[in-house]
């Protein structure tokens, strides 16, 4: 259950909307300076297209409407950590009141991402909307690299990069009454009325994630002072949030916002979420560029992305990981 103690916000009046149509260089300085303050921002007028959306909308609600066997027999045919999950969250004992399905991004349909069963449309619909939020994102990275005046495509070659490791999550959080109905509770039990984390407080750790949600709430992120603001649900808006990456990168100029999914309700919510990363060898650093304009030595040490994940792979969900890889942080407490 969410702790009283933690400060909510009643509104998201503070939480950035940006609207892409408009002038190119206003939305660039725009999309720096919530990353700058916030690390989190929505975008509409962005132009995917509403079917992709709403098929790839559809074909999750019919997978998690399967029976929990035949969820577990959608494997991609690669190594890894993919496929269906149920309430643990990595390696480490973290459990949400959820259940995903976790898959690569740089595979071929339908070759190697096939999910048992009659889920090739589960598979179309993944690869259609894959393809337009990855444009997205890079479009995104671009506009960020104009206005932190960094080389053209700095960013967005990561992520283009053939064998870049971005990876997409269909997450599921099912409403109370469902619940309810799984595990026998009775209606008059209180507790579940009350929030409940469904996937804890964390940041994510590519360089860009690219949510979206049906119209259901819960998504929170923690604004600087500590307060935990609520995103309202806008099925046609996507959510963008700077990941540890691209703080990095950025020499700390961008911020990986902290941020969590509670359940509340009595419907069902569904999010989708692209997390755009680089291939597994690259080396990330806090770019030149931004060192020689700003006034801040490096503040974060050369690491490849391998390192990186196998390090958030070894500890909680919640834990703070860019701290060691801090400038002054001696390796051999690696
Ligand atoms: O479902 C959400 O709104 C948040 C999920 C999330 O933060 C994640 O999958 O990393
Ligand atoms: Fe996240």
């Amino acid at each position: 259950m969410v702790k009283e103690s933690q400060r909510l916000l009643a509104a998201d009046q503070n939480i950035p909307v940006i609207d892409m149509s408009l002038e190119r260089s206003h939305v660039s300085m725009q999309i720096v300076k919530a990353c700058e303050t916030l690390g989190f921002f929505k975008v509409v007028n962005h132009g995917v297209d509403p079917d992709i959306i709403s098929r790839m909308e559809q074909e999750s609600i019919h997978f998690f409407a399967k029976p929990v066997l035949e969820k577990k027999l959608a494997e991609p045919v690669v190594n890894g950590p993919f496929g269906y999950g149920l309430k643990n969250i990595g390696l480490m004992g973290d459990i949400g009141e959820f259940e995903y399905l976790l898959l690569p991004t740089n595979l071929r349909f339908p070759s190697q991402l096939s999910f048992g069963g009659d889920s090739t449309k589960l598979g179309s619909a993944v690869t259609c909307y894959v393809e337009a939020v990855k444009q997205l994102a890079c479009e995104i990275l671009d506009l960020m690299a104009e206005g932190l005046s960094v080389p053209p495509h700095t960013f967005s070659k990561l992520i283009r990069a053939v064998d870049s490791d971005s990876v997409l999550r269909l997450n599921h959080y099912p409403s109370s009454d469902k619940i309810r109905s799984s595990t026998g509770a009775k209606h008059s039990d209180v507790s579940l009325s009350l929030p409940r984390v469904g996937f804890g407080e964390h940041t994510d750790p590519q360089i860009l994630t690219v949510l979206r949600s049906n119209g259901v709430g819960g998504l929170q992120v923690a604004f600087p002072d500590g307060w935990w603001v609520p995103v309202s649900p806008d099925p046609s808006a996507f959510c963008l949030n700077v990941g540890d990456l691209l703080q990095v990168m950025t020499n700390g100029r961008f911020i990986s916002v902290r941020h969590r999914a509670v359940t509340t309700g009595h419907a069902n919510r569904l999010s989708t979420v692209y997390f755009a990363g680089p291939s597994v060898h690259t080396k990330i650093s806090p770019l030149s560029a931004i060192i020689a304009a700003g006034d801040q030595p490096p503040l974060y040490r050369t690491f490849t992305w391998a390192d990186y994940k196998k390090f958030v792979y070894s500890l909680r969900l919640g834990d703070n990981r860019l701290d060691i890889f801090r400038s002054c942080v001696d390796e051999r407490t690696l």
